[in-house]
């Protein structure tokens, strides 16, 4: 990968973690304001949300570390067909781990979430999400992709990442923004995701793996790729993509810049 090759950064905690991705998140923040006077974040589901709110949520250290949320535009990287305030919804999730958390005096992010009255078809929820990206965005005749400012994705332990899994035919989409999935191997199986394009045209893109359960997949993301979706981010967003991960998630992978920022 040359120097097209991703950051891999490992902390002794998670704790470490979170205080190395508020400043890279910050810093995207910020670029994404100075470029367009917003910041266009898409964020995933699992893990992810909790980490971030433990990132987010304390008090900055300086007036430039401020997170500045009346400036934010939050999108779904993927998202389940169910009701917002169903268990399995990412919108819920991250309401329950960080946006219900946020102090008044933080501001008001502007949430995007799914169009509830498409819950029965799942194509249709994909197509609507997309209008709506075409409609922040600008429209989609003048626009090839959404450029988001930052993607915040997960990793899962077969190495599937927004939506997206090992070996699925939606890996191949070259032309849709937003995609439908009916047969999730994860549950629930329906579900809309950004496509792999979209994914890797983000001006950054951050993952975020905690824990010895992620290990064995590291491994293979990173010395293997095998065609997983985790590692097509990697090869095509390169230096643009950052992985935070702790000790444990990267125990016997060569690769890591411990606890080094960016
Ligand atoms: O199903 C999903 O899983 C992935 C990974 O979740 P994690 O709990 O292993 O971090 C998540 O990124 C995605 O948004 C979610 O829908």
């Amino acid at each position: 990968m040359g120097n097209r090759q991703p950051n891999l950064l490992a902390f002794p905690t998670v704790d470490a973690l979170a205080t190395s991705l508020r400043t890279y998140i910050v810093q995207c923040q910020n670029a994404g304001i100075q470029r367009h006077e917003v910041f266009k974040v898409a964020v995933s589901g699992g893990s992810l949300p909790k980490t971030l709110a433990q990132a987010l949520l304390t008090p900055p250290s300086s007036p430039e570390d401020a997170i500045k949320f009346d400036k934010w535009e939050i999108f779904f990287a993927d998202e389940r067909a169910v009701p917002l305030d169903h268990a399995d919804s990412n919108y819920g999730l991250l309401k329950a781990e960080l946006l219900d958390k946020i102090p008044a005096d933080m501001g008001k992010p502007v949430v995007h979430t799914i169009d509830v009255a498409q819950l029965d078809d799942v194509q249709e929820l994909a197509d609507q999400y997309e209008k709506l990206l075409v409609n922040s965005f600008a429209a989609r005749d003048s626009v090839k992709l959404p450029v988001f400012d930052l993607l915040l994705l997960g990793c899962g332990p077969d190495g599937h990442t927004c939506s997206l899994f090992p070996g699925h035919a939606l890996l191949r989409e070259t032309d849709a923004w937003v995609l439908p999935i009916e047969d999730s191997p994860k549950p629930p199986p329906k579900r809309i995701t950004l496509s792999l394009p979209v994914v890797t045209h983000g001006v950054k893109i951050a993952f975020v793996a905690t824990g010895g359960g992620k290990k064995e997949i590291m491994k293979k993301i990173f010395e293997e790729g095998n065609g997983l979706p985790c590692a097509l981010v990697n090869e095509a967003a390169g230096e643009r993509c950052t992985w935070f991960t702790d000790n444990a998630a990267v125990d016997g992978v060569s690769f890591p810049r411990r606890g080094s920022l960016i």
